[in-house]
């Protein structure tokens, strides 16, 4: 019999609607799209100066993206080597050399394969990189 089970994972920023972080159906994992948001809903390279002066690093937003699809991966006992596809999603493709050199930190041509676009707007203004990811991980 297949395993279905949706998960809010504990520590991670609550989703901003209703759906869950990580859902497995069967050997797979899908894992909803992930911002640089932390669970006090402040996000990784964000900063905004008291005159409103906004600094958006879109080098340290992929590395918090990438690190939270991991802990989100890790509740259900999966680890980023288990993705095998991933979407990003872009707001400027300006970012997109900066961005694939963080990717590629984490993954090589052995890794995922993966699908990068660019997008109007992402759920909220100070976000320049989204990702979702699908994992293979067979339960014991
Ligand atoms: O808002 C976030 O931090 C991440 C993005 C979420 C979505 O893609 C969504 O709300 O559908």
């Amino acid at each position: 019999m297949h395993t279905s089970r949706a998960t809010l994972v504990q520590g991670k920023a609550k989703p901003r609607g209703a759906f869950p972080h990580i859902k497995r159906a069967g050997d797979f994992l899908f894992v909803s799209g992930t911002s640089s948001r932390r669970p006090d809903n402040s996000f990784e390279g964000v900063d905004v100066d008291e005159m409103g002066t906004t600094q958006l690093d879109i080098r340290a937003q992929t590395r918090a993206v990438i690190e939270n699809i991991r802990d989100i991966l890790a509740s259900e006992g999966a680890s980023l080597a288990n993705v095998v596809e991933i979407s990003t999603f872009l707001v400027d493709m300006n970012d997109f050399g900066s961005y694939n050199a963080v990717y590629a930190e984490y993954f090589d041509e052995q890794g995922p394969t993966r699908t990068t676009v660019a997008v109007h707007q992402l759920p909220h203004p100070h976000l320049r990189i989204e990702i979702k990811a699908i994992a293979y991980a067979p339960t014991q």
